[in-house]
Parts: C-alpha cells; sequence; structure tokens
C-alpha cells in the first residue's frame, strides 16, 4: 500500500470527480464552512511562507460569486489579522450564501471593498478567487475585461484551485483567464491543470492536500483512473535492481529498425536512446550504406545492413543467421525510415512481437488505415505520435490540440494499441481507458530528435520487461518521466537552448543515479 501522499500525488480528477468526492465529505458531516476555512487557512500559510515581506505591502483579493471567492475572503481575513494591507474586489451582485457571509464579515472588519478593478492597481500581490472548478461558461463583458486589465499589469498573482478563465478539464481558455504565478490547486490535481494550453496560465502549480480521505477518492475515481506520473512509480517500474545472476539475453534483446539515407540521424539517436535504458542486447537495422556510421556511433549494438531502394531506404529486413523477428523481446520501427520502407512496416505488424512505432513508421500506418490495421494485431502495440502524426493516424477522433486527454483516451479504446500523445504534458492512455501525465517537463525538448531518443528508451524498457512483471503501460509512462526528468536536468545545467538530443543522451543515467540514490 503506498503512503497517502504519494496516492494523492498520483491522482487526477475532472471537476465531476471533484464535486462527488466533495458530496461524500458532506454527506459523511463535515460542515461546509468548517472545509471552506480548513482550506482557506492551508492557502494563507503558502502565501505567507512565499511572500513573507508583505507586512508593509498590499495584497488585492479578487473574489467571485461562488466558493472559490469564499475561500479567498477568509484568506483576505487572515491575512488582515497578520497585518497585511488588503483590497477585495468584488463585483458580483448574487454570491453564495457562505461567500456573501465572508464578505459581509470582512466588510465590518474595516477591508476595502471595491466594485471597479482600477482599485487594486497599486497592490503588490493579488489572490485570484474568482472562479475555481464551478466555472462552466465563457467568462464576457465586465469579468472579461477585469481580468484582462489584470493581466496587463503583469504583477505576481496567486491563483486558487485554477487560474480564473481556465476549464477544470480541458484547461481550455473560456474567453479570457488569469495568467498566475502560482497557482494552489486544492485537494487533488485538476486535469485542466496537466493540459497544454493552459501551461502558460498556470505558473508554479503545488497542491494543498486538504486531507481528502482516501476511500472517498477511490470510491470516485474508481478504475476511470487519471494518474499523475511520478517519480516514486517511475522508478518502481524499472529493471531495476537486476538479478545477481542473468545475462545479456535475459535483460532484453531490442531489435531497433530505423534510419535511411536521407536521415541517418535518426537512427542513431534512437540506437542512443536504446543504448541508456540499459537493454541487454540491441541489434539495430538499417539501409546497408548507414553501417559503418551506426557502428562507429554504438560500438557495442549488432548493426544488421540491409538491402536498400534506390531512394536509400531499407528494401528488406536481412537478420542474421538463426534469427527471426521472434528472436527479440520488443521491436522499434521509424525514426528516419521515410515511406519507401512501407513493406517493412507491414513485416513487423504481422509479428507477433511487442512493437513500437514512431515517426514515419506511424505515417505508414496511417496510409495502411491505423485501426483495421492495428485491430488484427496479436500482441501489444505502443504509438508515439505527436500531434500532427496523431491527426493523420485518426482523423475522425477529437483534435489532440483542443482536449488531449480525451483524444488520446479515445484512440487507445478504439485502436487496443497503447497511445503516447506527445507535447508538453505527454499524456499516455491503453485501451482500458486509463490514461497517465506526465506533469513536469521542459521545452528544451522541443527540437528535432528529442522523439527518437524517446522511442530508444522507451524500446529498451519494453524489451527488458519480461525480466519484470510490470505493465506495457507504466513502462511508457516511466519512459515519458525519465526523458523529461534528463531534460530537466540537462535544461538546468546549459539552459534550454542547450539540450540538442545527443547532448540529452548523457543526462539520463546522473538523473537516474541521484533519484535512484535518494530513494535508496
Ligand atoms: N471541492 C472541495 O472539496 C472544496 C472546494 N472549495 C472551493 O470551492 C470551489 C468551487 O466552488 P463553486 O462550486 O461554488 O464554484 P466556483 O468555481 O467558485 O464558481 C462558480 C460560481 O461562478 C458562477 N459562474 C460560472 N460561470 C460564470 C460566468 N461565466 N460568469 C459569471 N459567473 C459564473 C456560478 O454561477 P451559476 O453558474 O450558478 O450561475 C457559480 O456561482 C473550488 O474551486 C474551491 O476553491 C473549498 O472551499 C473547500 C473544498
Ligand atoms: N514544449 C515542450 N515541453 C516539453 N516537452 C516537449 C515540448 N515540445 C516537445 N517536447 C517533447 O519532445 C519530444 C519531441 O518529439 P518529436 O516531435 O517526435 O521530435 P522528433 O521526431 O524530431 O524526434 C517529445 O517527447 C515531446 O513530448
Ligand atoms: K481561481
Amino acid at each position: 500500500m503506498l503512503e497517502r501522499q504519494e496516492q494523492i500525488s498520483q491522482t487526477i480528477v475532472t471537476a465531476q470527480q471533484m464535486r462527488d468526492i466533495e458530496a461524500r465529505i458532506f454527506a459523511a458531516g463535515m460542515p461546509v464552512a468548517a472545509l471552506m476555512e480548513k482550506v482557506a487557512g492551508l492557502i494563507f500559510r503558502r502565501v505567507q511562507a512565499l511572500y513573507p515581506n508583505l507586512q508593509t505591502q498590499s495584497v488585492g483579493i479578487l473574489t467571485g460569486p461562488g466558493h472559490n471567492g469564499g475561500d479567498a475572503l477568509v484568506v483576505a481575513r487572515e491575512l488582515h489579522f497578520c497585518g497585511y494591507d488588503v483590497k477585495i474586489y468584488s463585483s458580483f451582485s448574487k454570491l453564495k450564501e457562505l461567500t456573501s457571509q465572508h464578505l459581509q464579515y470582512a466588510q465590518s472588519l474595516g477591508i476595502p471593498c471595491y466594485e471597479s478593478i482600477e482599485q487594486l492597481s497599486d497592490c503588490d500581490l493579488l489572490i485570484d478567487g474568482l472562479f475555481g472548478f464551478g466555472l462552466e461558461r465563457t467568462l464576457t463583458s465586465a469579468i472579461a475585461q477585469a481580468i484582462n486589465q489584470i493581466n496587463s499589469w503583469s504583477k505576481p498573482v496567486v491563483s486558487i484551485d485554477l487560474p480564473s478563465g481556465l476549464h477544470t478539464d480541458t484547461g481550455e481558455v473560456l474567453g479570457t483567464a488569469i495568467r498566475a504565478t502560482h497557482t494552489f490547486c486544492l485537494g487533488l490535481w485538476k486535469l485542466g491543470l496537466l493540459q497544454d494550453h493552459a501551461l502558460e496560465y498556470v505558473g508554479k502549480a503545488e497542491l494543498i492536500d486538504f486531507d481528502i480521505p482516501l476511500a472517498d477518492v477511490q470510491a470516485v475515481v474508481g478504475t476511470n483512473r487519471i494518474h499523475r506520473i511520478t517519480q516514486t512509480t517511475a522508478l518502481s517500474t524499472l529493471p531495476l535492481p537486476r538479478p545477481a545472476v542473468t545475462h545479456k539475453y535475459k535483460e532484453g534483446h531490442l531489435l531497433l529498425i530505423c534510419g535511411s539515407r536521407r536521415y541517418s540521424g535518426g537512427a542513431i539517436l534512437t540506437g542512443l536512446g536504446a543504448r541508456v535504458s540499459g537493454v541487454g542486447m540491441l541489434s539495430i537495422a538499417v539501409p546497408e550504406s548507414l553501417k559503418p556510421l551506426l557502428v562507429a556511433q554504438l560500438p557495442e549494438a549488432l548493426i544488421i545492413g540491409c538491402p536498400e531502394t534506390q531512394t536509400g531506404a531499407i528494401a528488406s529486413l536481412q537478420l542474421p543467421e538463426n534469427t527471426d523477428l521472434s528472436s527479440f523481446n520488443a521491436i522499434a520501427i521509424g525514426p528516419g525510415l521515410t515511406r519507401d520502407a512501407t513493406p517493412i512496416v507491414q513485416q513487423v505488424l504481422s509479428s507477433d512481437r511487442p512493437l513500437i512505432l514512431d515517426a514515419d513508421g506511424l505515417n505508414i500506418l496511417a496510409q495502411m488505415g491505423t485501426i483495421p490495421t492495428l485491430q488484427k494485431r496479436q500482441a501489444v502495440t505502443i504509438l508515439t505520435p505527436h500531434a500532427g502524426e496523431f491527426k493523420r493516424l485518426f482523423p475522425d477522433l477529437p483534435d489532440p490540440m483542443k482536449d488531449r486527454v480525451r483524444a488520446v483516451r479515445e484512440a487507445a479504446a478504439q485502436s487496443g494499441a497503447i497511445v503516447l500523445l506527445k507535447g508538453a504534458r505527454t499524456a499516455i492512455a491503453n485501451s482500458q481507458n486509463s490514461v497517465w501525465i506526465n506533469p513536469e517537463s521542459t521545452p528544451a525538448l522541443a527540437r528535432g530528435g528529442s522523439g527518437d531518443v524517446l522511442t530508444g528508451l522507451l524500446s529498451g524498457l519494453l524489451a527488458q520487461a519480461k525480466s519484470k512483471d510490470i505493465s506495457v503501460e507504466k513502462i511508457v509512462a516511466t519512459a515519458a518521466w525519465w526523458h523529461s526528468q534528463a531534460a530537466i536536468l540537462a535544461g538546468g545545467e546549459r539552459t534550454e537552448l542547450g539540450v540538442d538530443a545527443f547532448t540529452l543522451t548523457n543526462y539520463f543515467i546522473p538523473v537516474l543515479a541521484s533519484a535512484w540514490k535518494e530513494l535508496n
């Protein structure tokens, strides 16, 4: 049984799930006002810790009509008692009862309350309690204008639960939204905060744990779960420690099929990604003319030079004697392949091996017809598209630019594959409706070749999976985690401009070594 904190940290909820959890807590007897008091007390202490020198400065409290506004008003009251100079913005005529009571009390204490946002223009810090997970409609007129005005000031803003204006599930901007410096997400991570297009609004996100009973979380999220990938889950999935008595073939035999005369770098980067996975045996099939290049870069790998088409793509797989596709624990195909290698993709798709398709492997699959082709497969298939490749693979599914989680979920359900949708917050889904989201990454990865490294890494981990009884989707999640943690370490040392794909491969082992040391 994982500790409570870890379980909470792994859970992501939708607005409806949060409402259902909240309803269970209230039905069990927790008074609404007491919960608000507790939550707002925790927010207040975090604000104090983050901005300790505000005694002589002023804090603006933005309040909306619902309980998000109520939270903010409790924070206002506590800051006032601590000597902060507090001002309230409240422009709604109809407030929820509890919110209205807190506003009345704050005013009775002499805290000034304004209907015009201009009155808060001299504040040093703003606390955003306009809307939380209750926001469903697009913001218009006065409130939208107020938010735009706030954003134009570029002041530090702490958003309570979510930056006001974001959709709790999709992260979509509903008209306009607060650009927060910090977001204090309450109780459980809200899905919208982990969707790509929300990121420029969220700032630094942290969870304020207010002791939601795990039984209530379990009862509501059940099996239809969205998991936040954490260091703990990632490390527990790695093929570590190795058994003392083992040999190279027991630690996974991976076949990479990649590269063409035109795109040789993709093969090298995929090979280097596989290398850092620790895989026992690495074979790489490339067009014959690339063989010397690959041997020079990866002396430990078995490089298989294959006959070439006129355009320099692999024409046929010429595996060594006594070897066929069933000799491998996993196969990855795609990076640098070009579409001229279509017959090779067809050949590996009809094998019974766990298969990872990336880049041109995905484009060829799309041409073949994604869903009917994959439905014929017996073994596990992993697809690793970016949004463009995703659209080619699944043209009839929801746009991955709008709601990435819904898109990836439907893609996995319809194809039966495990789908990893690349992005700032990579999302992974299996056909049983479970989703994993990688919560931390860096834009340092936004450059050619990063994805090839991920494919190699993931394939190498998958090939080693036999030696440990761990589900494939968890391995995929671990690869996404490790990939971005390596990039975060590299970016920290070298800036976001210094993480080319080749350099990135040097950071996998250092980042793992320090996380592993921390654990043991
Ligand atoms: N879960 C928990 O355990 C805890 C939850 N807590 C807190 O409660 C928050 C959720 O509170 P909430 O449900 O009252 O909703 P909230 O986000 O404040 O706003 C909804 C209000 O906005 C209104 N409204 C909507 N759209 C609008 C629009 N376009 N333009 C104008 N108005 C619009 C809507 O009005 P209506 O749609 O009914 O007309 C409604 O009145 C949550 O985020 C957290 O901070 C903590 O206190 C304790 C622990
Ligand atoms: N803004 C970003 N923040 C975090 N990670 C990113 C960002 N942009 C791209 N990535 C990651 O970088 C990788 C890019 O892969 P891909 O687009 O396939 O590149 P390539 O095919 O050139 O190797 C993916 O793992 C993706 O999640
Ligand atoms: K808010």
